[in-house]
């Protein structure tokens, strides 16, 4: 049975919580038995439901444990054709230890900097003309 072949077609119909394949790795999953048992909830398996996980399971660095339970939900591999999609990010709101924080800021934080001195420096050279302007009074 685990020798069974899936196109990604296959797993696609498989996206209900009473009918829940995904693919993690190229190896396709029935996750129907687990839903209500994953410590990270329904809701994120649903969501990757038949489709590509891989990207999903992988950002939350699943124990080794997962690992093997995984392992005895494996129904089959998949069968890549060209033009399938890509795997699935989580959820913006997953709880995921490799956080995407950091970074993004950078050119936000140049434009404000940038834009200040800008600023202190008009103001700058219109005190010099005020003062230059009273001098000359
Ligand atoms: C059938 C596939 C999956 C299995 C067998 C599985 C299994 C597990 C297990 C055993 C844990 C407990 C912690 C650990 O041992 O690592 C866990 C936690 C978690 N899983 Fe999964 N998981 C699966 C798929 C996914 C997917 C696709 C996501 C999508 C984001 C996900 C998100 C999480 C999260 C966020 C936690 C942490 C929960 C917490 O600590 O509060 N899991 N999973």
């Amino acid at each position: 049975m685990a020798d069974k072949e899936y196109t990604y077609q296959d797993v696609a119909e498989h996206n209900t919580k009473k009918n829940l394949f995904m693919v993690i790795h190229d190896v396709v999953y029935d996750a129907t038995k687990f839903v209500d048992e994953h410590p990270g909830g329904e809701e994120v398996l649903l969501d990757v439901g038949g489709q590509d996980a891989t990207e999903a399971f992988e950002d939350v660095g699943h124990s080794d444990e997962a690992r093997e339970t995984l392992e005895q939900l494996k129904v089959g591999t998949l069968k890549r054709q060209a033009g399938d999609p890509k795997p699935k990010a989580p959820l913006p709101g997953a709880v995921t230890p490799a956080s995407q924080s950091g970074g993004g800021m950078g050119v936000g934080l140049y434009a404000v900097v940038a834009i200040g001195g800008l600023i202190a420096y008009g103001a700058y050279q219109y005190l010099q003309q005020q003062q230059a302007a009273q001098n000359a009074a």
